[in-house]
């Protein structure tokens, strides 16, 4: 079994750098699924309230038999829970579907900047984290100036941001940004969505590392010091995924890769998202 390497996050807490992504996996497939995840050797599952899948999340960290402690789990403040005591009763509600005594991460899922409630949503989690129910905190999708508020407002400095973040979206502005304030950088759809698994730069590249473009594009999130999350449901593509400790890209390689950005979003544009559920 590989070890993956650990990020240490601005208050000394370490995020292991490969986690398990799991939206879109069904309630009823996610025990078992994220159960292969962790038999697979992945110790960080990423869910949100959003998901309604916390509950098979939970349930898989049960079954697993693994120490409470071994195991990362991040969810998040579903859209609809903005501000600052509906945000209290979201997130007891997450950790009772969950079934846990705490979580490892918690972030706001998306920052809604035209209903301007992010800054009461952080604050209520500084207080999770102040009570010691959350050993981190952090935001997701959140641009530069949603950031500056809740630094200038807030009283603790996010410990993560989860963007959307691969080889045709890589945040340079937003992640020397993030360097600057101690504030890792968490790729969600680190593949793009699948869409990139047959662009040819990185097929090339797989072919002569003799792996698969899935493997080579999560290299490239390690080596350039993003945490990546990526999301399977299929047991052989679970595992794949986290056969990346046996090769090395060359500076060159990470070069081409990154030189494939153009910008491009698979998921919603931040600043216009807007939607808090039907
Ligand atoms: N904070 C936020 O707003 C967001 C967070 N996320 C998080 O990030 C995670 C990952 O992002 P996601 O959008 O799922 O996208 P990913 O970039 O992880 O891609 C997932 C897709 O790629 C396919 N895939 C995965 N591995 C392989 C492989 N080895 N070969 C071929 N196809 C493969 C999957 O298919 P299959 O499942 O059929 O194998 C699925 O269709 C999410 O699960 C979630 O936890 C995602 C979006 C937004
Ligand atoms: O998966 C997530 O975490 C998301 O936030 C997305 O599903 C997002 O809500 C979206 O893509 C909506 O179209």
């Amino acid at each position: 079994m590989f070890t993956v390497p650990e990020v240490t996050l601005n208050n000394g807490v370490r995020i292991p750098q490969l986690g398990f992504g799991s939206a879109g996996i069904d309630a009823a497939d996610t025990v078992d699924v994220v159960g292969t995840a962790i038999g697979a050797g992945y110790r960080s599952i990423d869910t949100a309230a959003a998901y309604g899948n916390e509950g098979g999340v939970g349930a898989a960290v049960r079954q697993s038999g693994l120490d409470r402690e071994r195991l990362f789990i991040t969810s998040k403040v579903a859209n609809a829970d903005h501000g600052y005591d509906a945000t209290l009763r979201a997130f007891d509600e997450s950790l009772h579907r969950l079934d846990l005594e705490w979580l490892d991460l918690y972030l706001i899922h998306w920052p809604l900047p035209a209903r301007d409630t992010f800054v009461g949503t952080w604050k209520a989690l500084e207080h999770l984290y102040a009570e010691g129910r959350v050993r981190a905190i952090g935001v997701s999708n959140f641009q530069i100036e949603h950031l500056q508020r809740i630094m200038d407002e807030g009283g603790i400095v996010p410990m993560v941001n989860q963007i959307e973040l691969h080889p045709r979206l890589t945040q340079e502005r937003l992640r020397r940004f993030h360097a600057r304030h101690g504030i890792a950088t968490e790729a969600w759809s680190p593949l793009g969505q699948g869409n990139l698994l047959t662009d040819p730069a990185i097929c090339k590249l797989a072919e002569a590392h003799g792996k698969t473009p899935a493997q080579v594009i999560i290299r490239w999130h390690l080596q350039i010091g993003t945490i990546a999350i990526p999301k399977s449901a299929t047991a052989d593509r679970i595992r794949a995924n986290c056969e990346v400790f046996d090769f090395e890209l060359s500076d060159g390689d990470i070069d081409a890769i990154s030189a494939l950005n153009a910008d491009q979003r698979f998921g919603p544009d931040p600043d216009a998202f807007d939607f808090v559920g039907d």
